[in-house]
């Protein structure tokens, strides 16, 4: 059974339209690598899956209900969210910002137990920010914050994890670890990354987006190639192999480089 479906999504912002009769299914445990240019939608795309935006028409389901009858303490118990960076965060420790990520399994007047600091512990460990537990989130770097977004999502247990463009601010390393970790989570991942060969060497499967319509959805094999790339990234493309693994490695160039 589909954990999310897309069925004919259409999506209109301020009379313009965003997304164009959007279908697709997910399956629990695939890590799905969401692609296109600059615009394509892959944003707004996932805001739909968060309730942000509603579809102007057409239907989303999260395990064969729609959407929209979610509550949010519900739709937050299934559903985790790395975005860019919030500017909201900033006063709070990092032990404060990942423990957010309990707040839709908690009542009110639960405080916070021994178990609860030994979740937290594990996931800041996780993700190597276990001796910056009592630090301001604002002084950390970039990626740290990245990561401790990441900390906080893990709590939150979900049953599909959404990033968007999780390894933005990550050193090579870095970027390695956070995919590896997500597809080692063993739950629904959709990200939306820029990095082509990054989503090459983790994702089971890529939907690529181009003008708010999906054209192509299929196994790294069948999308990146250099016909169904150049004509939607607008430059050179030659495909060969990733030297460490058998998967397609992208190459873009200007087109005066020939
Ligand atoms: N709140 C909004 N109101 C009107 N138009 C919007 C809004 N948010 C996004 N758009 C438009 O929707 C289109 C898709 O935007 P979106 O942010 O989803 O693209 P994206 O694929 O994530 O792009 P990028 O790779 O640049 O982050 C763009 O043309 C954008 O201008």
């Amino acid at each position: 059974m589909a954990l999310v479906r897309f069925k004919q999504v259409r999506l209109e912002l301020q009379q313009q339209a965003v997304l164009h009769s959007v279908s697709f299914e997910l399956q629990e445990r695939q890590f799905v690598g969401l692609i296109g240019p600059n615009g394509a939608g892959k944003t707004s795309l996932l805001r739909l899956l968060q309730a942000e935006y509603q579809p102007t028409s057409g239907q989303i389901e999260l395990d064969q209900q729609p959407l929209q009858q979610y509550s949010r303490p519900e739709l937050a118990r299934q559903v985790a969210v790395v975005s860019q960076l919030p500017g909201h965060l900033f006063d709070l420790t990092v032990q404060d910002v990942v423990l957010m990520g309990l707040i839709p399994h908690k009542k009110l007047w639960q405080s916070t137990s021994a178990a609860d600091y030994q979740l937290l512990q594990q996931q800041l460990d996780r993700v190597g920010l276990l001796h910056k537990q009592q630090q301001p989130f604002a002084r950390l770097s970039g990626g740290e914050q990245q990561r401790a977004l990441l900390a906080r999502a893990l709590l939150q247990q979900p049953r599909l994890l959404l990033l968007d463009e999780p390894t933005n601010h990550l050193d090579p390393y870095y970027q390695h670890q956070m995919m590896q970790l997500c597809k080692a989570l063993g739950i629904a991942v959709i990200a939306s990354i820029h990095d082509l060969n990054l989503a090459s060497c983790y994702c089971d499967r890529l939907l690529l987006l181009h003008q708010g319509q999906l054209v192509a959805d299929g196994p790294v094999e069948q999308v990146l190639t250099t016909e169904v790339l150049q004509p939607v990234f607008r430059s050179y493309c030659l495909v060969d192999q990733n030297p460490f693994l058998a998967k397609p490695r992208v190459n873009f160039g200007h087109p005066e480089w020939l």
